[in-house]
This record gives structure tokens, sequence and C-alpha cells, in this order.
């Protein structure tokens, strides 16, 4: 479980095609364009966050990557950088880490190849947190369009290979804007020790403080992608209404 006492606050950058985007349900298609990942990026940084969430979705969906890209705006970030997408072997991960990353967030991988994972995990202890993508209780791979087993039979996997930490998505809720899972949430920490990062559906600073009363079950952080894209509220607001749970 995480020793931190306040929820911290992951702005996402999800970038398709070159461009910051956001998408509803993860589905290809669906995307909403915001400009430049770089810009957004430097925005979020500049307005206090301590984190960013940097997401390759061609590399997630497998129609290309944005790999110079991605290590260009971590290049360019003072703060510590989660870089998720489409890292799936050797050759991925070791670029993700040679960005100078904080993180990386497997998902895929951690459902098709869980010996490379556990040896991942075993090589590089907190550096890899994994990506529990779930339709109910069903993990999804292949930017969350393959089915890839129960939550938390991978999960008891996942522990008993000392993973440091798991980022919890609900589909169902993601670029929603209807709010997170929360019984999800408490069931994934009742399940694990480790840390949970929180991620989709945030909507409101409301949302963000029920997340922040979740940190004493394990949850450690919260990704917000729309909400602030959608100007339903400012980083600088949303820093504020964690601190002061
Ligand atoms: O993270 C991935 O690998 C990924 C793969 C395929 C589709 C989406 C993916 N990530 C999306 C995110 O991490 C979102 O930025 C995050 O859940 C924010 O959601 P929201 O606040 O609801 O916009």
């Amino acid at each position: 479980m995480s020793s931190a006492s306040v929820l911290e606050l992951l702005p996402a950058v999800d970038v398709r095609d070159g461009q910051a985007v956001r998408l509803v349900h993860g589905e290809s298609g669906t995307e909403t364009s915001y400009g430049s990942p770089l810009e957004a990026a430097l925005a979020w940084q500049r307005s206090g966050a301590e984190w960013l969430h940097l997401v390759d979705l061609d590399a997630a969906f497998g129609t290309g990557d944005n790999r110079d890209l991605v290590r260009q705006v971590t290049e360019a970030m003072d703060i510590k950088v989660e870089l998720s997408g489409g890292i799936r072997d050797d050759a991925s991960l070791a670029a993700a880490l040679a960005t100078g990353c904080t993180r990386v967030n497997l998902g895929t991988a951690a459902l098709e190849t869980p010996e490379w994972v556990a040896k991942v995990i075993a090589e590089h202890g907190d550096k890899i947190a994994v990506g529990l993508d779930v339709r109910g209780t069903t993990l999804k791979g292949r930017g969350w369009t393959r089915d890839g087993g129960d939550l938390y039979e991978t999960l008891a996997r996942l522990d008993a290979e000392g993973c440091a930490r798991y980022v919890v998505t609900d589909i169902a809720k993601d670029g929603t804007l209807q709010g997170p899972n929360l019984e999800l949430l408490k069931n994934v920490c009742a399940a694990t020790d480790k840390p949970v990062v929180a991620s989709g559906g945030v909507s409101s600073l409301d949302d963000l403080r029920a997340l922040a009363g979740l940190v004493p079950l394990g949850v450690e952080g919260a990704i917000v992608g729309k909400a602030l894209y959608a100007k339903a509220f400012t980083l600088e607001e949303a820093l504020e209404a964690v601190a002061a749970v």
C-alpha cells in the first residue's frame, strides 16, 4: 500500500497520430483532438502537476507509434512521467525506459506474455506498473479490444510475482465524464496490498475528493484526462481539492 496521504494526480496526455486526443471507452475512431501533446504536457506541468500520464495510443492499437514524440515530451518534462501504450517486449521496454520516464505501465503483455512480465518486474522493480483495464471483471488487452482473463486471478498472479503497482481502469467509464468506479477500486484495494492508481471517468472535484477518500484503502493516485480538456475544473483546483481531504 502507498504511504502517501495526499492523492497524487496524473493529468493524461494520450497521443494518436501526433495529436493529444481523448477517446470514449478507449475506442479507436472516437477521438476528440486537443492539439500538441507537448503543449498539453507543458501546460499541466506549469499548473503544478507532479506527474504526467503519457499514452502512445497508436502503439496500444497497433496502428504505428509516436515513439519520437513521446520521447521528446518526456525529455521536456521536469516532473515524473508514467508511460503507457504498446510496451510489450524488450525493444519497446528499452525504448520507453530510455526516455528517462519514472515508470512504465504494461497492459497487454501482462495478459499475453506473463513470463516476460514476471522477468521485467524482477529486473526493474517499481519502474514497472501493470494496467488492469477491465469491463466488469474481464481484463482487456490490445488497445482494450481483446479479452485477457479474470481481473482477480491475474492480480493474484502479479502480486505473487512482486508487481509494485496497478493502474486500474474501468473501460465503461473511460473518457465518459461519468465518475470513477469506486466499487471496483475498493474491491481491487481489498485484493492487494500494492498501491492502486485509478483511471477513467473523473468528471468533477467531488469525484477527486471521493478518490482521495480511498487513499487509506490503497488508492495512491488518479489519472485525469477528459475533465481537464473539457475544462470541468482546472488542475490547480484539482490539486487544491485533494490536498484538503
Ligand atoms: O493506457 C493505455 O494503454 C490505453 C490503451 C488503449 C486505450 C486507452 C488507453 N489509455 C487511456 C488512458 O489512460 C486515459 O488517459 C485515462 O484513462 C483518462 O481517462 P478519462 O479521465 O476518463 O479521460
